[in-house]
């Protein structure tokens, strides 16, 4: 699935940057697709699934729930981003979530990997910039696969943040 979305993401590439130069920040807004598989894989990717703890400086009422002063709170990024009232697909891969019918990006209400509120993360702006960067100039000039035979994991390492197990990857020149 991944390799068909690579695909489609190098030939957005190709059109709209070429091999000349490399891809810049003011591309993205003519990009939709590639910005749509790049959320998508924050969204399956969840590296901070437990967020940080916060704790109740007063009572609260969220919904029907009270919430009393002092009570620590870990609020679970998980479970919004893969909530199935919110996505159409939540456990498949499917960078759709975050196209409208004209294939134009669509920002989603459940896409919180960043956290939200006013203790949300501080390197947000900064993080989105470097991830649109990367991944189309590594995605301009290579295509990447898993070696002859071996089927890519999703297995993951739980600490603070969720990151991959080591793995091999083989990349070829675009
Ligand atoms: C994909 C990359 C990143 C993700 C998914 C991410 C996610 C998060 C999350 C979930 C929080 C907790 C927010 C909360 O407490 O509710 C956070 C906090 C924070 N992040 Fe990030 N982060 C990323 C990259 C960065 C980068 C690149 C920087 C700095 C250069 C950064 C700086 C911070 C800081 C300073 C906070 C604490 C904010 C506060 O407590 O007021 N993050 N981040």
């Amino acid at each position: 699935m991944f390799s068909l979305c690579a695909e489609k993401v190098q030939a957005e590439i190709d059109a709209v940057v070429g091999s000349s130069r490399l891809p810049s920040l003011t591309d993205r807004e003519n990009m939709p697709y590639t910005d749509a598989v790049i959320h998508e894989i924050q969204r399956m990717g969840n590296i901070v699934p437990l967020n940080v703890a916060h704790v109740a400086n007063k009572d609260t009422t969220v919904d029907k729930y009270t919430i009393p002063k002092g009570t620590m709170i870990l609020p679970a990024l998980h479970s919004v981003l893969n909530d199935k009232t919110m996505w159409e697909t939540p456990d498949s891969f499917n960078p759709q979530h975050f196209l409208d019918q004209d294939g134009k990006f669509r920002r989603r209400e459940a896409f919180i990997p960043f956290s939200m509120g006013k203790r949300s993360c501080l390197g947000e702006q900064l993080a989105r910039m470097e991830l649109f960067l990367f991944f189309t100039s590594l995605l301009q000039r290579f295509s990447f696969s898993a070696p002859a035979g071996e089927q890519p994991s999703l297995e993951f390492k739980l600490g603070v943040t969720r990151s991959p197990k080591p793995y091999l990857l083989c990349a070829v020149p675009h």
